[in-house]
């Protein structure tokens, strides 16, 4: 019979962390060996025997966590925001030095998420504009949404690549983040508002019509089916995957 997988939550008293626990905990096939907070030292991640660490800190703490793993062979499932080109890029070559170690940064864990993004961007080499607008919860350290950079990066890509024009936007004047934030050349709008949860819309627009892909998360248990599904890939895939996209067949 196979062996558990040997799991450790970073970040376990989070919102995030404290789910991802209970989803381990509850998994017939894991076990649950450790669970860290800020002040944990991470050297408590070996002492416990883990072979996967599952990362939900914040952006400031991630990279380390995730560094430290690599070094020490163990397989990384990272949902943390703050995953830059450069620090992914910086990730990329420390696992060329571990070659059989596993890490996937997943800027949302949810299907539904996954799948929107994929959509957008599959959508966005038809329409003449396309905006994003991101809605969450207001304690959220960071703007915009890792999903909504991520949800750009992909419809901007698609959208070189099938020759598509910038949005047209003929502003002039304009108040300081009225616009939104430009990542990659597509208008990002960021929401706090009590009461929300993780949402998104990607709004496109052509003559005489609009499509909107929205997708919501209404409570953190939408995001524990891809934690469990990187939990149990992420060994198999050496180096870094970006997207939780990239271990769901999305083209068949
Ligand atoms: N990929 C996805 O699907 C999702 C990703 N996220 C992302 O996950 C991250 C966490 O979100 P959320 O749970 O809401 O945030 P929280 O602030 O609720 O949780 C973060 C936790 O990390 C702890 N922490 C900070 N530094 C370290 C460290 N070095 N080692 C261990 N623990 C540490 C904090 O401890 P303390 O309280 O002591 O500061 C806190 O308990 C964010 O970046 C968020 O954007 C969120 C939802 C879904
Ligand atoms: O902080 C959150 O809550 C979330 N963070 C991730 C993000 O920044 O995209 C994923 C999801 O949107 C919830």
């Amino acid at each position: 019979m196979t062996p558990p997988l040997a799991v450790a939550v970073l970040g376990a008293s989070g919102r995030m962390g404290a789910e991802a626990v209970k989803a381990v905990s509850t998994a017939a096939d894991m076990e649950l060996v450790a669970s860290l907070g800020r002040h944990d030292p991470l050297e408590k991640i070996l002492e416990a025997g883990a072979t996967h660490v599952v990362d939900l800190t914040v952006p400031d703490s991630t990279e380390a966590n995730v560094r430290f793993a690599v070094e020490h062979g163990l397989h990384a499932v990272v949902g943390t925001t703050g995953w830059t080109d450069a620090r992914r890029a910086d990730l990329a070559a420390l696992l060329e030095r571990h070659p059989g170690t596993g890490v996937l940064i997943a800027p949302n864990f949810a299907l539904g998420s996954v799948l929107a993004s994929a959509f957008a961007a599959t959508a966005a080499r038809y329409f003449e504009s396309v905006e994003i607008v991101e809605l969450h919860h207001p304690n959220k350290v960071d703007a915009p949404s890792g999903t909504a950079v991520r949800t750009a990066e992909l419809i901007a890509a698609a959208r070189a690549e099938a020759g598509v024009p910038a949005s047209p936007d003929a502003t002039e004047t304009c108040l300081e983040g009225a616009r939104g934030a430009d990542v990659d050349g597509v208008r990002v709008h960021s929401v706090r508002l009590r009461g929300l949860v993780a949402h998104q819309e990607v709004l496109l627009g052509g003559a005489g019509e609009q499509l909107t892909l929205r997708h919501d998360s209404y409570d953190r248990a939408s995001f524990m089916p891809g934690v469990l599904l990187g939990l149990r890939t992420v060994a198999s895939r050496p180096g870094l995957t970006y997207g939780l996209d990239g271990y769901l067949e999305l083209g068949r």
